[in-house]
């Protein structure tokens, strides 16, 4: 398979690129210091494209690709990959589902705690040295909590488990009803958010999906309330969710997706009672390795005519 060309979009994980090295003939798209020009040079050579969840295959590289026959994510969203096109041409699309499931969650619950038991803030206050003036102030019970999720798919259900075993009541919004559910189902997100404490965002982004969480929301959400937001930036409206913070209509916020990524909105690094992370859901040595493998498997299913592992178009 060593003349089949895969273009890769940007560095995601050395073990993948490496092991793309040794497969196929490699395009690293950072390393050209034109872009443009380098996918001319490359474009009737790459039949694969590799992305992730901060660069995929849009509209205009699918188009400047006249062989391309694979776009494979090293992520589950796939938000960034224009899927109508690639149904269009026939651009077979995978991505990385199930195997990243558990860290997303645990990172869920564990911005749960993190806000409402205030860990990052009480850390910096032992490290300061405050503690030997004072003990730190009273935090806020998490266990009990009613969880709110936008979104009951794999990892909303993994999120919904989690959040059981701390006793939490857990409720939902979908596009439909589940049935196979005994959560409670709020058929909009602002009866959720006034219905929960926690309200958790775990659904794909699309273009009904962008800004489900905005101004309404958060306001039904309230001065006591939680946004967690492990899925996407663009499911709120940030500076809907800057200035509910920063006015104290909302009770905290642990984010590890923005709209405008790596961008983070200054006025919320003031804020004790938000947990900033750096887009890290699926980002442990164990859960990058088998996603890596899953792409590379892909791959090499496409390429051998074999089925796809895990197929979205
Ligand atoms: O954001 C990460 C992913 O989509 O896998």
């Amino acid at each position: 398979m060593g003349s089949i060309g895969v273009l890769m979009l940007i560095p995601m994980n050395t073990y993948l690129e490496q092991e793309l090295q040794k497969r196929y003939n490699l395009f690293k798209l950072w390393t050209a210091p034109q872009k443009p020009q380098f996918i001319k040079e490359h474009a009737n050579s790459i039949r694969a494209v590799v992305g992730n969840a901060g660069a995929g295959a849009d509209a205009e590289l699918i188009e400047a690709l006249p062989r391309l026959e694979i776009v494979s994510s090293f992520s589950v969203g796939v938000d960034k990959i224009d899927l109508a096109k690639c149904r269009e041409k026939g651009i077979r699309v995978t991505n990385t589902p199930d195997v990243l499931t558990e860290d997303v969650a645990d990172l869920a619950i564990g911005l749960m705690l993190a806000v409402l038991r205030r860990l990052c803030e009480s850390d910096r206050y032992v490290r300061s040295g405050k503690w030997k003036k004072g003990d730190y102030k009273l935090t806020t019970k998490f266990s009990g909590k009613t969880v709110g999720i936008i979104g009951l798919g794999r990892i909303g259900m993994a999120v919904a488990k989690r959040a059981e075993a701390f006793n939490c009541p857990i409720c939902y919004y979908s596009r439909t009803e589940k049935s196979d559910t005994k959560y409670k189902y709020y058929p909009s997100v602002v009866e959720l958010a006034s219905n929960c404490q926690i309200l958790v965002v775990a659904c794909p982004l699309t273009e009904e999906t962008r800004h489900i969480v905005n101004r309404e929301v958060l306001n039904a959400l309230g001065p006591k309330g939680v946004l967690i937001n492990i899925g996407r930036g663009p499911h709120v409206d940030e500076p809907e969710l800057v200035s509910a913070l920063v006015e104290g209509r909302l009770g905290g916020a642990g984010l590890d997706v923005y709209e405008h990524e790596p961008e983070v909105p200054e006025e919320l690094f003031g804020l004790e009672n938000v947990v900033l992370l750096p887009h890290v859901g699926s980002g442990t040595v164990e859960t990058r390795k088998v996603m890596a493998d899953l792409v590379l498997g892909n791959l090499e299913a496409h390429f051998s005519n074999k089925p796809l592992l895990t197929p979205l178009v």
